[in-house]
């Protein structure tokens, strides 16, 4: 292949097989659209707070329970990181999964993070009627609220960023391919 013809393909190969890491608050969308992506690209879904459930062999309420965010965070990080590790793959990620120290950065380097956003109206919305997040227990408006403000920069640090508010599944999904694909 002639020089520059060699090189294109490589950047082809390096674009076409880069994961996808979708982050961003809870319920904004990461598991639905990246379940989407997956089909549409004929990639591998990982769903961490899935694999987390899986390999520990207990819900996220019961890690919660046991050893309290700290615990669940630990558990969290290890498994981003063993996850990243590989190409092809849909990586979405729990919400609070872009707090611990280095996170970040190690998503940065394994893909395309796209964050997800949403309003809080939007977010209160979806959640409402699902029991299966510990950290909205109780009042599930008002620590949706609080989670908001304590994590308004924490997403920032994302590739490129999607307000989800007023977009359906498919929308979200077309928008991400196309800055996949750009
Ligand atoms: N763009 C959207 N428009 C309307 N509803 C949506 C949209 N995206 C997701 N939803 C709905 O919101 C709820 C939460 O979505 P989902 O579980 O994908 O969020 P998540 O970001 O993975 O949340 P978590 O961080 O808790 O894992 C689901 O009922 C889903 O169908
Ligand atoms: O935003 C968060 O901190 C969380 C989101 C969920 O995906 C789960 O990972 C867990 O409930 C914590
Ligand atoms: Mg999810």
């Amino acid at each position: 292949m002639a020089g520059d013809q060699e090189e294109q393909q490589n950047i082809r190969d390096i674009t076409e097989n880069r994961n996808i890491i979708l982050v961003g608050m809870m319920a904004t969308g990461k598991s639905t659209v990246g379940a989407m992506l997956a089909e549409e690209l004929g990639y591998e879904l990982v769903d961490l707070d899935a694999v987390i459930t899986e390999s520990e062999g207990r819900s996220i309420a019961e890690i919660f329970a046991a050893g309290g965010e700290e615990a669940f965070r630990k558990i969290e990080s290890a498994v981003l990181k063993r996850m990243l590790q590989g190409e092809r793959r849909i990586i979405s990620t729990g919400g609070g999964a872009v707090l611990a120290p280095g996170n970040a950065e190690v998503m940065l380097e394994q893909g395309l993070v796209v964050a997800l956003t949403a309003t809080e109206e939007a977010i209160i919305a979806r959640v409402s009627g699902d029991e299966n997040r510990p950290l909205l227990a109780g009042n599930a408006a008002e620590r949706v609220r609080a989670i908001m403000e304590q994590r308004r920069e924490a997403y920032r640090f994302a590739h490129c960023t999607v307000d989800t508010t007023e977009l359906n599944v498919a929308e979200v999904s077309q928008y991400i391919l196309m800055h996949y694909r750009a």
